[in-house]
């Protein structure tokens, strides 16, 4: 029988939307500022379609400004970077993202270091990434910042946990990590080439599952008790012929020995938008000598 709790992020981001809904109106009416997000896309990946529909719609639901750009697939990285520019110098503009990924004739680091690091929502700048390594005031990139309020609202306390983060990308694997660092858990960061990855997972109270597999985590790796984040999302065919959401862990053998485990969809995903609408917020905030409010970590 399984006795894992079922971490609801679903839930956990709605609340935090509410809570951002809130700031944002008094952010309005006692300083006169309406946060303004800029999401950019290039080209009509259909996932990223979904993703960038749903955060233009959230982010006029938390009562901030949205501003989408579409660009053509075929947009050179010139015409993409004199956009940025352009957002960059606008003051109704508090935070800016360019949905990854991007086509291929485009270089993503180019387009990330051209984004002013203070209008960086997704917190993937170089200084934002630095900030983060070094104990700085940064933007954290959203995925991340998500996991470690769902870990902290289902274990309180991380100090001294052993936790392994399964994978090494910089937008969730190296953060994530960084993030854990700063919790005081003692972090193992385990990618394609570690040895007995099964054996590294066994050992963790906290896993982090960000590699990009459908199912690979089972549950023999996991150990009982273990906090199980799951950070996967990958399109598979099911069963039945229709294509079927998975993360990285198989849900069905790991909720049987996890504490507590995130199911996808519901897990992780919904936490990437919330965190992205709260920092913006905070940027809102910083750009106009407000302090920001620290939301999504009770209390
Ligand atoms: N510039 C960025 N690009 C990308 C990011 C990012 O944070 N910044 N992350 C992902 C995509 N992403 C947001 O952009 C994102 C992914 C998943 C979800 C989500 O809510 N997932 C749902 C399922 C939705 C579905 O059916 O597909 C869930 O897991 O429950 C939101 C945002 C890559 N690109």
């Amino acid at each position: 029988m399984s006795s894992a709790k079922i971490i609801d992020g679903k839930a956990f981001a709605a609340k935090l939307r509410g809570d951002i809904a809130s700031e944002v109106a008094k952010l309005k009416a006692e300083h006169g500022v309406v946060p303004g997000l800029a999401v950019v896309l290039v080209g009509e990946d259909p996932a990223s379609e979904v993703y960038v529909r749903n955060k233009g719609k959230q982010t006029l639901e938390c009562g901030m400004n949205s501003y989408e750009h579409k660009l053509p697939a075929a947009t050179s990285q010139e015409d993409l970077l004199a956009i940025i520019t352009q957002l960059n110098n606008d003051p109704k503009v508090h935070g800016i993202l360019c949905q990854l990924p991007v086509p291929k004739h485009i270089d993503e680091n180019a387009v990330l270091a051209a984004i002013d690091p203070a209008k960086d929502v997704d917190g993937f700048h170089i200084i934002n990434a630095g900030a983060l390594a070094t104990g700085g005031d940064g933007i954290a990139p959203c995925t991340p910042y998500g996991c470690l309020m769902l870990l902290k609202d289902t274990l309180g306390d991380l100090s001294g946990k052993r936790a392994v983060v399964v994978g090494r990308s910089n937008i969730v694997g190296k953060p994530m990590a960084q993030l854990l660092l700063k919790e005081n858990c003692t972090v193992t960061i385990a990618h394609s080439r570690t040895r007995d990855l099964a054996e590294e997972v066994r050992r963790a109270d906290i896993v982090i599952a960000a590699v990009g597999r459908p199912n690979m985590i089972t549950g023999d790796w996991i150990a009982k008790g273990a906090t199980v984040i799951d950070v996967g999302i990958n399109r598979i065919e099911g069963e039945n012929g229709k294509m079927k959401l998975v993360g990285d862990v198989d849900f069905a053998s790991a909720v049987e020995v996890a504490g507590a485990i995130t199911p996808v969809p519901g897990g992780v995903g919904p936490m990437t938008i919330a965190c992205l609408l709260n920092n913006t917020l905070i940027a809102a905030c910083r750009a106009n000598g407000v302090t920001p409010p620290k939301l999504g970590f009770g209390g």
